[in-house]
């Protein structure tokens, strides 16, 4: 059988791609209530995001989406011509990000994970984290080397953060946020609180560079903690867990701690999940 569903959509794969991944990116950003996070309710920690702008962010997105895509089944392997392709039209994306949000870094760690995953799906559907490990795991000697957040957290605390955490083959999707949103859908939590345990799922272990670099080990225990105890506590959808999920925005927003990273692992998971139940890929990550 073929791993493509094309006759069900009129559209291009690259098109359906890039779909998808704003949908994803827009489903988290409306997701409600996310523990120090911008969302339905708020701005959480942040004084310069709001919804509207996430929203915003996310459509701007989409035209590199689908060249990513494009490349992808245009050079046709894994490689330094299609690793580089790829850096070059996420550091495009990045301009038309910043061009939307007046310079504001909404989606920065978004455009490199959901980036290689559509990059990925386009040309291995049927092992996309795989797929974009190995794209990550390549040098791209066009990048520039920026003393970023990430960069100044890997020095201070030795937290290699997104780069890390796509080389891996993203461990926090695929064995924290995906079981976790599929367990929720099997326990019949409903949709939004199978998510937000799915975020809460991600935030249990991830070494998140936003929270390090705004609120230090102290935030990350916070955040990590926090999140095991909303869960412990019976998750989103239980009362228990509905108070624990309160004190937890309440601390890591006075401690200024926003997950932003795990924010863009849940939609790295939500792409996943919509992919495979898009028809697009036959199911093995
Ligand atoms: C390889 C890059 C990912 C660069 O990585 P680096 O670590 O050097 O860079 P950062 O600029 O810090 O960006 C990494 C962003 O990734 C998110 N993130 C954090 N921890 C993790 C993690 N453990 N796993 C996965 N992802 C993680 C996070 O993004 C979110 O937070 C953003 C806000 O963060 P920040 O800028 O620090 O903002 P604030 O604290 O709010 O700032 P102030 O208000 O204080 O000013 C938000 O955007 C979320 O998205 C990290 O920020 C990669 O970016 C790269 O090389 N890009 C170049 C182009 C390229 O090659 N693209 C490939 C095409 S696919
Ligand atoms: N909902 C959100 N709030 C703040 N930062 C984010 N980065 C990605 N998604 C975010």
């Amino acid at each position: 059988m073929h791993a493509f569903n094309l006759q069900a959509h009129p559209l291009s794969l690259a098109d359906r791609l890039a779909d998808l991944a704003v949908d994803a990116l827009i489903d988290e950003a409306d997701l409600s209530p996310k523990p120090a996070l911008v969302d339905r309710r708020g701005n959480g920690a942040h004084t310069d995001l709001h919804l509207g702008l996430m929203h915003a962010s996310a459509l701007a997105l989409w035209p590199a989406f689908k060249e990513m895509a494009e490349a992808a089944r245009h050079i046709g392997e894994v490689g330094l011509p299609l690793r580089e392709a790829i850096g070059r039209i996420g550091r495009e994306g990045e301009q038309a990000m910043l061009a939307t949000t007046n310079g504001v870094n909404t989606h920065r760690g978004a455009i490199w994970a959901l980036g290689l995953l559509v990059t990925a799906a386009a040309l291995q559907p049927n092992s996309i984290a795989l797929c974009a490990a190995r794209l990550a795991l390549l040098d791209d000697r066009y990048a520039p080397k920026p003393l970023s957040h990430g960069a100044q957290v890997a020095q201070r605390y030795g937290a290699r953060g997104a780069r890390e955490e796509a080389q891996l083959g993203f461990p926090s999707v695929l064995q924290r946020g995906l079981p976790q949103l599929h367990n929720g859908r099997a326990n019949g939590v409903g949709e939004q609180n199978a998510r937000l345990d799915a975020l809460l799922a991600i935030m249990t272990e991830l070494a998140d560079t936003c929270v390090l670099y705004r609120a230090g080990e102290q935030g990350l225990h916070a955040m990590q903690s926090g999140a095991q105890a909303v869960l412990d506590a019976g998750g989103s959808a239980s009362l228990s867990g509905r108070r624990r999920l309160h004190e937890l925005d309440q601390q890591l927003i006075a401690l200024n701690a926003s997950p932003g990273g795990a924010a863009d692992l849940l939609a790295a998971t939500l792409l996943l999940d919509r992919i495979e139940r898009d028809g697009l890929s036959q199911g093995a990550f």
